[in-house]
């Protein structure tokens, strides 16, 4: 139970553009209060979280998500433009207030456009209350952010992947640990622009440093706009014990695979050789990539913490090797005693297949054939101030032809739409949805998804190759000790299914965790007991069709 003294804690930040050099090419970055990655938000289960947030972006809107955390009784504050909230205008404040009701290790970042990879974001560590202890001990706690980094603004990607023909965002230049990476200034087309400058101190490494024979816990969280990532510290093994704010049956890896959007905890224990440093390294799977792997300095102390270890760093493993991917998937179990297990049977089965498609000459990602299009009013507030004329009302579609599609060709997919209608779910019931993967508009290839869910965790009960058969898989799946997460990976030519109870009045959103896939149309949204949801904040209004009701 959370404790009697559960405290408010205040931040009051600001969000501006700045000049930075996270990987020592200059560009405009989102800082917060002059940060980025923004400050670690640090909290005790229980508290009240109060973020006043200043626009002072001078030109774009903003909103911020905070990611892992359910918003319950406050669905209005989870930061999704378009979906719980309107956009935060230059020049307003607008302020968020939710609770943390559960300990763990989540993330917040920019949920507007696609202004996360611009660089807001940052780090929510929820403690155990005083006195509780966790299934695992520990000397010193650390966070840290994985993320890859782009040099073209946010803008530019947008407008690129929204236009006709298609301009892909390609591979990232740069992989950031906590906010630090290094570009090869002598590689073209940096030469000579002036904008690149090996010695700024914005890109000396991250440096990590630990006391020889201490046990460290190691929050990771990856907030990648594309990349998923394999991390390991060189010589070190780490054993997994939280994944997304649950504590899983611990394991142990070489190398940690994470996706865009999940969050990790690894005990990693100082007992190598203290003489010298090692490297800390991230490196892009799945994608036939061209980013270098980014890297940090593990520090044994008293050693300089920027002496570069005296060893190659790390290769990695091979991008295409899928299996070692689907092993620690399938390797991820609850805690026995932590997470209660799931309902043994479900109301409803969503089966959503995965495809890239051309939509009249636009490259987008839909869902049964339905692209997601943001609507002009949040629906949040348009359902629970009758506002219906302001999206499509017509359900989207709960299967697809599944006798009919080849997962393993290109396919047309030529009566593919794009729509902001939405899934209604019944208050209280259980709902299974099975994400099914499929080849792109690319021949040979399959991409991973990282799915998050706004609102809830999930029960992760089953991954699979192939195409999804309804009769069979779901007698293989795990109702004894499936994990809970928020974000899960939809592996290349597989399925993930899932379960939820909708038990969480509001609107929320589940979508893929890659940026720009999201931008096009890479989601959906579900309903779930919105006449339960309390009076709305008029904070949230002002935009769209809630213009008349806001009230400011
Ligand atoms: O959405 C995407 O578009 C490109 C490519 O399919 C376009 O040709 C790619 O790699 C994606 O992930």
């Amino acid at each position: 139970a959370p404790s009697v003294e559960a405290r408010i804690r205040r931040y009051r930040w600001e969000v501006k553009y700045e000049y930075r050099s996270p990987d020592c090419y200059k560009k405009l970055v989102m800082t917060i209060n002059g940060r980025a990655p923004g400050p670690t938000i640090i909290a005790q289960q229980g508290d009240t979280i109060v973020v006043e947030l200043k626009n002072s972006l001078l030109t774009e809107n903003v909103a911020i998500h905070w990611h892992g955390i359910r918003q319950i009784g406050t669905p209005w504050f989870d930061g999704t433009e378009g979906v719980t909230q309107c956009p935060i205008l230059p020049g307003d404040t607008f302020t968020y207030k939710f609770v943390v009701d559960r300990p763990g290790t989540y993330l917040y970042h920019a949920h507007y456009g696609m202004q996360r990879q611009a660089g807001l974001y940052g780090s929510i560590r929820v403690a155990l209350p005083d006195g509780e202890s966790e299934p695992f001990s520990y000397d010193y706690d650390r966070s840290i952010i994985l993320n890859d980094w782009y040099h073209k603004s946010t803008y530019e990607q947008a407008v690129g992947l929204s236009s006709k023909p298609f301009v892909w965002v390609g591979e990232p230049q740069s992989l950031l640990i906590q906010g630090r990476g290094k570009f090869d200034c002598t590689s073209s087309p940096s030469i000579g622009d002036g904008l690149c400058n090996a010695s700024s101190p914005d890109c000396s490494p991250y440096t990590m440093t630990v006391v020889p024979g201490k046990t460290y816990r190691l929050r990771i969280g990856s907030l990648t706009a594309l990349a998923a990532l394999s991390f390991e510290i060189e010589g070190h093994n780490m054993t997994v014990v939280e994944a997304d704010g649950h504590n899983v049956e611990p394991f142990v890896v070489k190398n940690l695979f994470i996706y865009s959007g999940e969050t990790y905890s690894v005990l990693i224990k100082a007992d190598q050789n203290p003489s010298r440093n090692y490297w800390m390294s991230s490196k892009v799977v799945s994608r036939n990539s061209t980013t270098p792997n980014g890297l940090a300095i593990f520090n044994y102390y008293p050693n300089h913490p920027r002496r570069n270890p005296p060893t190659v760093p790390p290769a990695g493993p091979l991008w295409n090797d899928l299996a070692p991917r689907l092993a620690q998937s399938n390797a991820i179990k609850s805690h026995q005693g932590y997470t209660l297990p799931p309902p043994l049977k479900s109301d409803r089965v969503i089966v959503l297949l995965n495809t890239q498609n051309s939509i009249n000459g636009y490259r987008r990602w839909s869902l049964n054939n339905v692209s997601f299009n943001f609507p002009h009013t949040p629906y949040l507030i348009a359902l629970k101030e009758n506002l219906l004329h302001s999206f499509d009302q017509t359900p989207p579609p709960d299967n697809y032809d599944v006798a009919n599609y080849d997962i393993y060709s290109v396919a047309n997919n030529t009566n593919a739409t794009a729509s902001n209608s939405i899934y209604r779910l019944q208050f209280n019931t259980t709902v299974d949805i099975v994400l099914q993967n499929a080849n792109t508009m690319n021949a040979n290839n399959s991409e991973t998804h990282p799915w998050h869910l706004h609102g809830h965790d999930f029960w992760v009960l089953g991954y699979g190759t192939g195409k999804f058969d309804v009769n069979s898989d779901p007698k293989k799946y795990n109702l004894v000790n499936p994990s809970m997460k928020n974000t899960v990976p939809l592996h290349p030519y597989g399925w993930t299914a899932l379960r939820i109870r909708a038990d969480n009045p509001g609107v929320w959103a589940f979508h893929c965790h890659i940026e720009s896939h999201f931008y096009m149309g890479m989601g959906v949204v579900f309903e779930e007991g919105i006449e339960r949801v309390g009076r709305l904040p008029s904070s949230v209004m002002g935009c769209g069709a809630t213009k008349a009701f806001h009230r400011p």
